[in-house]
């Protein structure tokens, strides 16, 4: 059985917990529970701390882990990420109040509050600036107001936090993080990942393509599926009124709606645009 580390809170858990199921697996009925066997599709879920899923990753005591980018690089755990999932995308960036270090390089000699101690003592020390990394698990925000920091490294989204807690980001972004998929380093690959990953694959296909039907007059089809490519080739059939054609094809969700202005424009009529449930692509 294929054991997959799953977030069980925090920002990845709902997003985690909505793929996999959109991927057809049985996900846990409560919050509470530990462990949810999907015995149909032979695979067991382990639901666990998102910071600790790099190191049970990285041990090879579970096969894959849903965690974030940042927190498998600050793990420094034996665990390379496969594939990205597209949910809890951030940034990691210094933030500091007015009248406090403005460069990186001003952090020399000063203390630095964080909760990712690995990732910013990996990015000073290639940058060869000592300063001290105060490692605090949460509400790092508050560090500095409270006199233990002079700036913090902290994880940032809307930067709705860092404003309310009157301070700026400075530097360049110490790095971009979203939700990954991640596997033991140098392991040969475990069963069931290759269809567990497949399947993951699927419902992002799924969530960024639409399907697209439309009616053309059949001296335009060409026009018009350059205008819908497809991802393989559209299909193309003869309607029963002679002279068009009906096309068929998957088009990026977000483009839809130019699509179709442009295959109106064309002559393109009884354009449908449906969601894909599923897929395998
Ligand atoms: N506001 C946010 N927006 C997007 N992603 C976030 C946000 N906060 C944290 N993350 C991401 O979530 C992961 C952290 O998970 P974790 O559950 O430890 O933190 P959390 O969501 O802050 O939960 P907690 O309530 O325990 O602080 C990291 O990959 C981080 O980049
Ligand atoms: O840029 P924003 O949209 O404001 O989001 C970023 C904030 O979200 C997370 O905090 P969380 O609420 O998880 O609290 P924590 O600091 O205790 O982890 C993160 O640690 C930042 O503080
Ligand atoms: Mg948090």
């Amino acid at each position: 059985m294929l054991k997959v580390a799953v977030p069980n809170k925090g920002s990845l858990a709902e997003s985690a917990a909505l793929m996999l199921a959109e991927a057809g697996y049985r996900q846990r009925r409560n919050a509470k529970d530990l462990v949810c066997v999907d015995a149909e599709n032979d695979v067991e879920f382990f639901y666990l701390r998102p910071r600790d899923i790099a190191i049970y990753v990285g041990e090879g005591t579970l096969d894959v882990g849903i965690t974030g980018r940042d927190l498998l690089l600050d793990s420094g755990a034996q665990a390379d990420e496969v594939m990205t999932l597209g949910f809890a995308s951030s940034t990691f960036r210094f933030a500091a109040p007015e009248g406090g270090p403005t460069t990186v390089e001003e952090l020399a000699g000063r203390r630095v509050a964080t909760s990712y101690r690995g990732l910013v003592r990996d990015y000073l020390a290639e940058r060869g600036i000592e300063a001290s990394v105060v490692r605090l698990d949460g509400a790092v925000e508050s560090s500095i107001r409270l006199g233990v920091a002079d700036a913090i490294a902290d994880v940032v989204e809307t930067g709705t936090t860092l404003r309310q807690a009157g301070l700026a980001v400075f530097g360049e972004p110490i790095l971009s993080s979203e939700g990954v998929l991640a596997r033991r380093r140098g392991d040969t690959e475990p069963a069931g990942f290759d269809v567990f990953k497949r399947r993951l694959d699927s419902v992002l296909v799924a969530r960024s393509y639409v399907m697209m039907d439309y009616d053309i007059r059949t001296e335009q089809v060409e026009d018009a599926v350059t205008l819908t490519p497809g991802i393989e080739s559209p299909t193309v059939s003869p309607l029963h009124s002679e002279g068009w054609s009906a096309v068929r094809s998957m088009v990026p969700r977000d483009r839809a709606q130019r699509v179709m202005d442009d295959l109106y424009a064309i002559g393109a009529r009884g354009i449908l645009v449906t969601d894909i449930l599923a897929c395998r692509i």
